[in-house]
């Protein structure tokens, strides 16, 4: 696992006793908690397994192709970056940026449970989302799974994006979506509240999932989405939702 710049010096205790998850370091010790039950456990009893679906979805969005050279932002355990491992090959090369170091662990360890020759292909590389170790226009497609709400500075993100990618590429970005309708909006808060949360606290992670509420309400909504690839300099952006609305892709092309 190679390792970049690590993310902004402030620690967790730098940010104070915040009942809100406000910080770098914060959002980081959250993922690295949850990182044993994320994947295959928390995420595929939550979402019926349909998280899968949502994740194939976003990556044949991406547009990745064989031998490409593509990346996988905020990988977390990988489920993107296998996904399109099997879509460039052998001869293409994934890289898979995280800056959680217990979650690129899970990654690893999946990848050297599982026997396809592609996998080989994917590089993890610890690293912060906000200050890519990588050249400009250097990758082919690019994928964010549940990534882009978690960023403290989305803006900066978007442009570190648009920088990394090839001209003519495109940039898939799979999230909750902040719905318009008050009535999609009350849904997805109240199976967060009373089947999300309680689910979670089985495990213990109440406080984490409880988190996910609020970065939903502090997101972006598909049409803000599409504004903000646009100003960093996307040639054309679309959100799509799918899951009846609980969920969005942002496509965005440069
Ligand atoms: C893969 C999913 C979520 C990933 C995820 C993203 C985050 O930002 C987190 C932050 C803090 C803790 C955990 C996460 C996290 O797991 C989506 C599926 C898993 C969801 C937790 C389940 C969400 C349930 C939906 C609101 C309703 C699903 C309806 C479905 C048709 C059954
Ligand atoms: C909800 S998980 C998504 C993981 C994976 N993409 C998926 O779809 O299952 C969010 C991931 O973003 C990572 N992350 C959050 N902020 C980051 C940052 N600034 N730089 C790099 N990774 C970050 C977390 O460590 C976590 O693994």
């Amino acid at each position: 696992m190679a390792s970049a710049a690590p993310p902004p010096a402030s620690s967790s205790w730098g940010c104070g006793r915040r009942r809100r998850v406000r910080c770098s370091a914060e959002r980081q010790g959250l993922f690295s908690r949850i990182a044993p039950v994320y994947d295959n456990q928390l995420n595929e009893v939550l979402s019926l397994g349909q998280h899968r679906i949502w994740k194939r979805m976003s990556v044949s969005w991406a547009g990745a192709k064989r031998s490409d050279r593509v990346l996988d932002l905020c990988c977390g355990s990988g489920d993107l970056a296998f996904l399109l491992s099997q879509k460039v090959g052998p001869d293409g090369q994934v890289s898979a940026l995280d800056f959680s170091k217990d979650q690129l662990l899970i990654a690893t360890a999946r990848q050297d449970l599982y026997w396809k020759a592609c996998y080989k292909n994917i590089e993890w590389i610890e690293g912060d989302a906000l200050e890519l170790p990588f050249a400009d226009s250097n990758f082919d497609a690019i994928t964010v799974g549940y990534g882009l709400r978690n960023l403290l500075d989305k803006h900066k993100a978007m442009k570190e994006i648009f920088r990394v990618l090839k001209p003519g590429s495109r940039v898939s970005i799979l999230d909750f979506n902040k719905s318009t309708s008050t009535l999609i909006t009350q849904s997805q808060e109240w199976m967060i509240d009373n089947v999300v949360v309680p689910v979670a606290s089985n495990y213990g992670f109440s406080r984490e999932y409880r988190y996910l509420k609020a970065s939903i309400a502090e997101y972006l909504t598909g049409k803000e989405l599409e504004k903000l690839a646009k100003e960093v300099g996307f040639s054309d952006a679309k959100h799509y939702e799918i899951a009846g609305g609980l969920m969005g892709n942002l496509v965005a092309a440069r």
